[in-house]
């Protein structure tokens, strides 16, 4: 049972299975893993085992691979075999009724989901975003200026983590959905309080988290329990109603633009909308139901899903980025202090930065990698499948096979990156280099928190003008203050070594701390307020929803 491929190609091709922990009869390492907080685990067998392990989840072989090296020769050199992915049974093949992007097999479905976001999201595109992506960025400004001291706050996480809707932390994801939602439906974020669509968007995006967790799901790992009739198969009828729960939100936002737009308003310009003109000019006004026309386009469900991954990858992954980012900064004060003198330098006091500086700050850009690096969002990437029987290194990897990039071990490799545990922007400045992010998809990389190979993660741009606009205006603009410890006086910050600062749970992201925001002067202060109110008007000529706070 075990053994069922050695028995074949294997020890056909005389290779062994590469190493890994020896598991029990039947369930193989699955209890060896643990559910929640896997990548401490799997990054202890790196160091144990090397480049490449192997581990078995019941029946499921999972390849490890650890260094660069290894990821680049398979998921890049390789990846025509390595491009799939084996998604969790019960959140895509029920819950998401197998049309979200992020998990589509490699296949036609796949490439043409691919190929309509480019058109929106790859590089050329994602240029034009940028003035909407500017204004987002004076908003946030104001919202964090605006929440001053309340930042200092001590205010409890929800009953699963959630982020209380008057944290700061909101206000930053405010600005990261707002940008994707945009980008995909023409519609901001215009509030924080009280906004029923982000608190379900977030609430969408924490179940799939936690349901597409591997090891969640008997299901998942076991596929013979998949023939089960409903009665015995109670996650499959709770995984469906998730479904219906998850299409009153992202067909939801399909519906109302359909409803828009035959109602003869014209949209915003975006993903969605121009995708729906091009295929009702094909002939395909309305198709219902999931994957392709005969002729390739899109249908609802694969369209709404699309988005939803878009709007899923794009938000929490860029937010926690920057409270990553402040993390760091406030613990690391001669750095912030480093960055903070570059932006002033360059921009002086009455203008805030723009892209145009991006060239004259590679400290501050070397600060953004190496939050990227020493705090990965998505620790262990997204998995990939090995279609077809291949051997690398002299071991045999089966097909079927899951196999996990190990974002943090490669991270935590003290012969890529000395010192791996230590925040050193230093690492990232070479001599007379022009600025550059580094982060893929050629092999000449910095960082390998966006993945690999034709899955490579196709926000990228998007995520990097992001970092670059909102941090180099938050240090230009505001100071941060902590609260401190009332008998000691000690200014109160998580440890960045302690993993319970952290979430767990495959995005791995900060848990709230409490900072206080103040302008750096009353000329910054009327700058941020002025950039806000004219972004209220641009707003409105936009024909766009202007703020409400
Ligand atoms: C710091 C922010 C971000 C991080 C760390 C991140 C990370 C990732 C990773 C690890 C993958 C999977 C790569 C692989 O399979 O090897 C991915 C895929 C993806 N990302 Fe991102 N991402 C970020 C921001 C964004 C943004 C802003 C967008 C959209 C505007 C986006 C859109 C996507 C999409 C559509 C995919 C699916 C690609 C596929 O399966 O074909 N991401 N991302």
């Amino acid at each position: 049972f075990y053994h069922h491929h050695l028995d074949s190609a294997g020890v056909a091709s005389g290779c062994e299975l590469p190493p890994g922990p020896s598991g029990i009869p039947f369930f193989g390492n699955l209890f060896q893993v643990p559910v929640l907080r896997p990548y401490p685990k799997f990054r202890d067998w790196a160091k144990q085992y090397g480049s490449i392990y192997h581990l078995r989840l019941g029946p499921q072989d999972m390849i490890v691979l650890n260094t660069a090296e290894a990821a680049d020769e398979l998921f890049v050199n390789r990846s025509k075999n390595y491009s799939s992915r084996s998604p969790p049974h019960v959140a895509h093949d029920i819950m998401s009724a197998g049309q979200r992007q992020v998990f589509l097999p490699y296949d036609k479905e796949w490439k043409a989901t691919r190929r309509s976001l480019q058109a929106a999201i790859g590089p050329g595109p994602s240029k034009r975003l940028r003035p909407l992506q500017e204004l987002e960025s004076r908003v946030l400004l104001h919202d964090l200026l605006m929440h001053g001291d309340k930042g200092l706050r001590d205010l409890a996480e929800g009953p699963n983590g959630e982020v209380p809707e008057d944290h700061w932390f909101s206000l930053i994801r405010r600005y990261t959905t707002s940008v994707v939602l945009i980008v995909m439906y023409g519609k901001r974020a215009n509030k924080v309080i009280n906004n029923h669509q982000l608190h379900k968007i977030y609430a969408v995006l924490a179940n799939f988290t936690k349901v597409g967790q591997p090891g969640n799901y008997l299901a998942d790992v076991f596929p013979i329990l998949r023939k089960l009739p409903d009665f015995l198969a109670p996650w499959r009828v709770e995984a469906r109603q998730m479904h219906e729960w998850e299409m009153e939100l992202w067909g939801g936002f399909l519906h109302d633009l359909k409803s828009e737009m035959s109602a003869g308003c014209i949209p915003n310009d975006s993903y969605v909308s121009t995708y729906l003109k091009a295929r009702s000019d094909a002939g395909h006004a309305n198709a219902p139901g999931c994957g392709l026309t005969p002729d390739g386009w899109l249908k609802d469900k694969l369209l709404a899903y699309t988005a939803a991954t878009v709007l899923e990858a794009g938000s929490d992954t860029t937010a926690s980025t920057m409270q990553s980012f402040v993390l760091f900064m406030l613990s690391h004060p001669h750095v912030l202090e480093r960055a903070r003198a570059e932006v002033d330098r360059v921009v002086g006091e009455e203008r805030m930065p723009g892209w145009e500086d991006e060239p004259r700050m590679p400290y501050l850009v070397a600060c953004i990698k190496e939050t990227l690096r020493r705090r990965p969002p998505t620790i262990m990437g997204i998995p990939h499948r090995a279609e077809e029987d291949d051997v690398y290194d002299g071991y045999f990897i089966p097909r079927g096979s899951t196999v996990v990039g190990n974002v943090w071990a490669i991270h935590m490799d003290p012969t890529r990156f000395p010192n791996p545990t230590a925040f050193q922007p230093e690492r990232f400045l070479t001599k007379d280099q022009n600025v550059r992010w580094g982060s893929g998809p050629d092999q000449d990389r910095d960082h390998y928190v966006f993945g690999w190979g034709r899955r490579f993660c196709q926000g990228t741009y998007i995520a990097e003008a992001s970092l670059f606009i909102v941090l180099s205006r938050l240090i230009w603009a505001l100071d941060f203050e902590l609260p401190r410890h009332p008998k000691t006086g000690v200014p109160i910050l998580p440890d960045i070594a302690d993993e319970e600062t952290f979430s767990d749970g495959f995005v791995s992201v900060p848990r709230i701390f409490r900072v206080g925001f103040r302008a750096r002067g009353e000329g910054r202060r009327r700058i941020v307020e002025k950039a806000f109110e004219d972004a209220q008007v641009e707003w409105g000529m936009r024909g766009m929803e202007g703020d409400v706070r």
